[in-house]
Parts: structure tokens; sequence; C-alpha cells
């Protein structure tokens, strides 16, 4: 696999994955795990943040610890289904800004189209973080991330939960500069654009609107 892929095969991430495949989990179980899994990978997705030395005093005596550096993260969301992704990562850099970038896939076409995009004024300044669940043609991804690079930011990383090997191959050539985290790469894409075995529609799952 491309050195710029990222596969989580954490036990954790494993475990819950298999729990959020199933079809028979509900809207809310559904929901609790995509906050879940997002959580842990931020926790692996930051790992080369850097630290700043800093001193604090605890009730025992002063003491040298670190802090994260001067480096800021911003998470962009893809509506809809990017949105389960947001509490599960700001649980873990509770500082971090949110943009969003609206897209849907056109039924017919496959193709993804931009309806809303609203990022942080200081992105320049910020390590982005782009969030779906899904990459399955890839096509959603691209565009989110040739959206955000018209800002600027320092860097940008992309966290999915699910891919499609059709996805991985579009989105790391379209894109090499950007890192791409997810839990598993599937099998393949079906003739409607659906990852196999994939999960369902992320967004309907999450939303009840199935
Ligand atoms: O199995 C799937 C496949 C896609 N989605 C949704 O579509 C986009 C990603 O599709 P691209 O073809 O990569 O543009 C993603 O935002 C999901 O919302 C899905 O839910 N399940
Ligand atoms: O990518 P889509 O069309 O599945 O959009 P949504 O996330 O709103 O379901
Ligand atoms: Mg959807």
């Amino acid at each position: 696999m491309n050195k710029q892929v990222f596969i989580m095969d954490h036990p954790l991430i494993q475990h819950k994955l298999t729990f959020l495949r199933d079809k028979n989990t509900g809207s809310k179980e559904f929901r609790e795990l995509v906050g879940e899994i997002a959580m842990l990978m931020c926790y692996e997705a930051t790992r080369d943040l850097p630290l700043e030395e800093t001193t604090i005093e605890t009730p025992i005596s002063k003491t040298k610890t670190k802090v994260i550096a001067g480096r800021k993260l911003a998470f962009v969301p893809i509506l809809r289904a990017g949105l389960g992704m947001v509490d599960g990562v700001l649980r873990m850099v509770p500082a971090a800004k949110v943009g969003h970038i609206g897209l849907y896939r056109d039924h017919e076409t496959l193709q993804p189209v931009e309806y809303y995009s609203k990022l942080p004024l200081d992105i320049n300044e910020r390590e982005v973080i782009v969030l779906d669940p899904m990459l399955a043609t890839g096509g959603s991804g691209i565009d989110a991330v040739t959206i955000i690079k018209r800002s600027n930011p320092k860097s940008i990383r992309f966290m999915c939960i699910i891919a499609a090997p059709e996805g991985v191959k579009a989105f790391t050539a379209a894109h090499p500069d950007v890192e791409l985290y997810c839990a598993a790469v599937d099998d393949h894409l079906n003739e409607n654009g659906y990852i196999v075995p994939g999960l369902g529609d992320a967004g309907d799952r999450i939303f009840g609107t199935l």
C-alpha cells in the first residue's frame, strides 16, 4: 500500500467497525460508533503533532512538562455524513475550529455537487483534517480537498472510516501531498457506487433518513 495511506488496524477500531457494518445496528448506536471510531482514529492521525516545553506547578512542586506546540487544527466534515465524526474528534482536540463543506453525490453520474462551504477565516494558519466516513469513488474527498487548498492551509489530512480501492487510487493520484487515514479498505464498488461490503449509506444511517 502507498506510503501516503495509513490503515488503522487497532483492535478497538476493528471491533467497533464490525458493529458499524451490521445492518441490524440502529441509528443511535450507529452514531455512537462513528463518534467513537473517529475519536480513536484522531488519536493516531495526530500522533506527530509537535510538543513544546512548559513549566507548571503541581500541588507538590514546580515541574517542566509538555503541551502541543503552536500548531493549530481545523476539522472539516463533508456534509452530511462527516458530521457524525465531529463530536468524537473534538473530544480529542476541543480547541480545534470546525469548517463545513456540503457535497452530495448525483445518483446518476456519481459526481459530487457542491452546495455549501464555510471555512475558518484563519485556516491558512491551521493543519486541516477532513472528515467523511466513506471514500467511495473518491470524487467527494478529492473536491473537498481541492476547495480547502484554495485557502492555503498549513497541511491537509483526510480521515475516513471505510475506503474503496478505487477511491484510494483516485484520491492519492489527485492529492499525492495529502495523507489518508482509514480503518479499512474494502473489496470494491458496486454498480451504484456503494462500497462492498461497506456499511450502506453513512449519512442515511447516521440521520435515520433511509
Ligand atoms: O458506500 C457508500 C459510498 C458512498 N457514500 C457517501 O458518498 C460519499 C462518498 O462518495 P464518493 O463516491 O467517494 O464521492 C460519502 O460522502 C458518503 O456520504 C456512502 O455513504 N456509502
Ligand atoms: O454523499 P451523499 O450524497 O451520500 O450525501 P450525504 O452525506 O448527505 O448523504
Ligand atoms: Mg449519503
